[in-house]
This record gives C-alpha cells, sequence and structure tokens, in this order.
C-alpha cells in the first residue's frame, strides 16, 4: 500500500516559490505523471516526496502517516533521476546491487544474484552487467539508473524525465516496457516529464504543474479533450493546438463566429447543449481552439475554405506540419511527408468546426467544447 499525499505545500529557494501551495492525492499503485514546462516544479515536488527537500509549509504523507520529519533514507523511496546518478567505479551489477547492499535494505548475495538477473532480463541489459559506466551509452546508462531502481519493491518509485537521454525508438519501446513493469510490480509511481506523449501514454493520471501551482489533475483524455484553459490546451498537443480568436454572433436558434482575422464568418454546426451553453454563458469575445488535425487544406479553392499562404511546411518524422498564415494569424495544420509546398503559395483551409473548444478571450478559462457531454462520459469511464 503506498497512498502519496501533499497538502498545501510550499517550498521556496531564497525569493523563488517553487511550489506555492500544491495538494495532490496519489492513489496506492497509480502511474501518477507530473507534467509542465521547465521551471515549473516538478522536480521539486518529487524532492519533496523523497525527503530530500523538506517544505516550509504543508505536509506530504504516506498511507496517512506524516512524513516531514522522516529522512530520505527512511521513507523507502526509490528515485531515478535524468542524470544517472551512477557509481563510476562500480561495475553495472555493482551499481545495479548497491540498494540492495546498504544497511537499511541489506539482502543476501544469492537473493541480490537473482533480482538483478530478474530485473537485468526484463529490461534487455543483462549484456551489460560486466560494464562499468564509463563504457555505457547514454541510453545504456539510463537503462541501468532505471534497473537500480527496480531491484527493490519500495513504497514508491520517483522518475524524473528517466527516459530523456534515450533516441525516440528506444524512447517508444521503453515507455511500453515502464508502463507494463509498474503493472506487474504494482507500485505507486510518480514520473516526471516535459514530453507530452510521454505524460499521455504513461499516466493513470496526470498533473499539470505551472509556476508551482497545480493547473489541472485528470486522466489523459480529460486534459486532452477538456483543459481547463488555454494554456493546458497548448500544452496537450504536439503539433500545438490552434487557437482563433473571434466574435460569437447569436442569430435566431443558431451561432455564428466571426474570425478577428479576415473577419470570415463561420455559421457554427447545430448542438443545442453547446447553443444552450454559450446562451447561459453569454460571451462575445472567444478564442476557439482547433486541433491541428481538425483542420484540412486543399491547393485549390473551395467555397466556404479560407484563403491563406504558406508560412512553412516542416517534417516531424513520420508527418508534417504546415502552418498557413493570414494577417498574422497561423493555422498548423498535419499533412503527409514529400508535398511540393512553396513557401508562401496560396493555400486554402477548412475547420472542422464540430470539434471546436470554446475559451473566454479575456481570462483563456475553458467555456465548453462540442460533445461535450459524450466527452464527460468517455472519462468518467477512465476514471
Ligand atoms: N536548489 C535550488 N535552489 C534555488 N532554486 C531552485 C532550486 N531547485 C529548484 N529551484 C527553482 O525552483 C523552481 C522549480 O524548479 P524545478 O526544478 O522543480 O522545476 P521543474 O519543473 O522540474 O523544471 P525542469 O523541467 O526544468 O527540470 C525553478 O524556478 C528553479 O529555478
Amino acid at each position: 500500500m503506498s497512498r502519496i499525499q501533499l497538502e498545501n505545500v510550499t517550498k521556496k529557494f531564497g525569493k523563488v516559490t517553487a511550489l506555492d501551495g500544491i495538494s495532490l492525492d496519489i492513489r496506492d499503485k497509480e502511474f501518477f505523471v507530473l507534467f509542465g514546462p521547465a521551471g515549473a516544479g516538478k522536480t521539486t515536488i518529487l524532492n519533496c516526496i523523497a525527503g530530500i527537500q523538506i517544505p516550509e509549509e504543508g505536509v506530504v504523507k504516506f498511507d496517512g502517516e506524516v512524513m516531514n520529519l522522516t529522512d530520505a533514507a527512511h521513507r523507502d523511496t526509490a528515485m531515478v533521476f535524468e542524470n544517472y546518478a551512477l557509481y563510476p567505479q562500480m561495475t553495472v551489477y555493482d551499481n545495479m546491487a548497491s540498494p540492495l547492499r546498504s544497511p537499511l535494505y541489506k539482502k543476501d548475495e544469492a537473493y541480490i544474484k537473482e533480482k538483478i538477473q530478474e530485473v537485468a532480463e526484463m529490461m534487455k541489459m543483462d549484456y551489460l552487467l560486466q560494464r562499468l559506466p564509463s563504457q555505457l551509452s547514454n541510453g545504456q546508462k539510463q537503462r541501468v539508473a532505471m534497473g537500480r531502481a527496480l531491484v527493490r519493491s519500495p513504497r514508491v518509485y520517483l522518475m524524473d524525465e528517466p527516459l530523456a537521454h534515450l533516441d525516440a525508438k528506444l524512447r517508444n519501446s521503453m515507455r511500453t516496457e515502464l508502463k507494463e513493469i509498474q503493472a506487474n510490480f504494482g507500485t505507486t509511481s510518480v514520473y516526471v516529464t516535459h514530453d507530452f506523449m510521454e505524460a499521455m501514454s504513461l499516466g493513470d493520471r496526470i498533473a499539470i504543474v505551472n509556476e508551482g501551482k497545480i493547473v489541472q489533475i485528470g486522466t489523459g483524455d480529460e486534459i486532452y479533450y477538456m483543459p481547463c484553459n488555454e494554456f493546458v490546451s497548448q500544452l496537450m498537443g504536439d503539433p500545438e493546438i490552434n487557437l482563433i480568436a473571434g466574435t460569437l454572433k447569436k442569430e435566431g436558434d443558431s451561432y455564428s463566429f466571426i474570425m478577428d482575422a479576415g473577419e470570415k464568418v463561420y455559421h457554427l454546426p447545430t448542438d443545442y447543449e453547446l447553443f444552450e451553453k454559450l446562451d447561459d454563458l453569454g460571451c462575445e469575445k472567444v478564442d476557439i481552439g482547433m486541433r491541428p488535425q481538425n483542420l484540412n487544406y486543399s491547393f485549390e479553392a473551395h467555397e466556404g475554405y479560407l484563403k491563406c499562404t504558406v508560412y512553412s511546411y516542416e517534417s516531424i518524422g513520420n508527418k508534417s506540419v504546415i502552418v498557413a498564415e493570414l494577417n498574422g494569424l497561423q493555422l498548423r495544420m498535419i499533412a503527409p511527408n514529400g508535398l511540393t509546398v512553396k513557401i508562401d503559395q496560396d493555400i486554402y483551409v477548412d475547420m472542422e468546426l464540430n470539434y471546436a473548444m470554446f475559451f473566454d478571450a479575456e481570462s483563456k478559462e475553458y467555456l465548453t467544447r462540442y460533445n461535450e457531454a459524450a466527452v464527460l462520459a468517455l472519462t468518467e469511464q477512465e476514471g
């Protein structure tokens, strides 16, 4: 059992408030992801759980027991750092054995050998056991650092960007493995990342951290489909969501959206629940959020398509991103690789508005979206 709670935790470094009244309730056996931009406070949260840093205010609890006065060595956590922290003079085997040889968790050598063999096989690194860290690639060092944490069965694994130095292919396969390993071990895990795909694929739940505060907590789908504000909508998606400023206008039973750029008028697809909500909210100035995959383009003029020019066309691996521009508004869209596209050439853009999210133009807070009830039903199933 390991439920980890933080209640109103504040941590300062001189004048910098790294954590500003953070509260989290991480469930037993949960794979919990902390996701946010650089400097948000993610590592500091891990350090407060580990006992490496002590909050000035607030409480850290393990299974209901206050841990603030328990030192790091006695909290029974296992941490994996981005910078590996391997002992350079020890072989991989001895590095992995080190937690099991420490006075606190001491095990006999036969047990240690068996455990290391099991983890090394699982992590496909048994051929590395006799090497020194200096004889390993960065990716291999990272696997060893993770293996060293996995030989123990602590109350909680604390992982700080453990896949950051792996190449894309290895990162993908490690992601899948990690999730399986955690499911098998059933150990509560808190995992820091600033990689959107990693957060989505690993987290049972994700906490969005920004400027020392928790902005939103939920399943990946919940946050992706109903981000609580524009900042979260931008963070949750790669390529980033399009935010399009304009004015809502009610006309009888229906609504139009007049886009600021080009003053193009869109008649919003009918969704009575959405329209009722818009009636209640009474907002005029809104930003519409459109994911890049819900924009379509053509190089020929079409009725209802928005005439723009190509701003850029760049490959992002197995697909590309086209950015179209109109009066300073840039629209990101997904396209295949290998198109013949010239910068500044005409491009015509269509928006699948029945996927739109609506944000208040002033506060930037989420207002509503199409199919909100269906999204809520989906996320309730997951929760
Ligand atoms: N030991 C320290 N001394 C002074 N300031 C610190 C210290 N540790 C963290 N900070 C500051 O606290 C804030 C939060 O840092 P933290 O490392 O927790 O962020 P993070 O979200 O993990 O960022 P990153 O993704 O870049 O690792 C930052 O402003 C950082 O500069």
